[in-house]
């Protein structure tokens, strides 16, 4: 069952959240207007920077327009590494991830995303989705701040944003709690920051 939509709480200030309010609205137009078949692109230069990982993964499994990382999912599990993807807790707090495999059963979530009925487990490595993204390494998701809570639970892990390259704005506004990312991969090139 999807929850019924509260408002985020807002601890951006206000010029920084009217910014990112309007530029979801452009991000947004921009994900349902871009070619999907070129998604192919950002799978594989994933795959180029994955295919040695050890510990586990949080993929993501993806909501209508989204980018679709099952084919990840399942080539990461062919190499014998672990997969976990989010579940979406109550507003405010960090996503909890849940071993997927193959076989899992998917739940239903908030907002109409899914989750395995795995045991809970910490990800070494987490993909996040980007509805938009910087050349700074910036990024805006659809405004829960989930990914910016989980980060800020889990310092040590590498963070790999990933978007189609038709998602890049020129400035994005940063609040004080957005976290950075390690890097960026669209299908055209793999933006590091660290
Ligand atoms: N595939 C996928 N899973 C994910 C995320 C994501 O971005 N993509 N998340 C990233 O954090 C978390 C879920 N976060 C979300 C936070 C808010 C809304 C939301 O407010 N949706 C609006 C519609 C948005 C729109 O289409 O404009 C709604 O349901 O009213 C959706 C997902 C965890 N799982
Ligand atoms: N660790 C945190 N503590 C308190 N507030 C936070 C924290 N992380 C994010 N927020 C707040 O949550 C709200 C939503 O954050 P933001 O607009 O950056 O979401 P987003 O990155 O687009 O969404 P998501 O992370 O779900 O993809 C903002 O007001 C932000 O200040």
């Amino acid at each position: 069952m999807v929850a019924p939509h509260t408002p985020p709480p807002c601890n951006d200030p206000p010029d920084v959240a009217a910014r990112k309010k309007d530029l979801r609205v452009h991000c947004m137009a921009a994900l349902r207007a871009r070619e999907v078949t070129r998604d192919q692109g950002i799978i594989h230069n994933l795959e180029r920077l994955l295919h040695r990982s050890a510990g586990p993964v949080a993929c993501v499994w993806p909501l209508p327009h989204e980018v679709d990382l099952r084919p990840l999912c399942h080539k990461l599990a062919e190499w014998g590494i672990q997969v976990a993807l989010p579940q979406t807790p109550p507003r405010g707090t960090p996503l909890v991830f849940r071993q997927w495999h193959p076989g899992s059963t998917m739940l239903t979530g908030r907002f109409g995303t899914h989750y395995p009925d795995g045991p809970v487990m910490e990800p070494d490595l987490v993909l996040v989705p980007l509805l938009g993204f910087d050349r700074a390494g910036h990024r805006l998701g659809y405004g829960g701040g989930y990914y910016d809570r989980t980060l800020a639970a889990l310092p040590h892990a590498t963070s790999i944003g990933y978007a189609p390259s038709t998602q890049e704005v020129g400035h994005l506004p940063c609040g004080p709690y957005d976290q950075p990312l390690s890097c960026i991969v669209t299908e055209k090139e793999v933006i590091r920051f660290d």
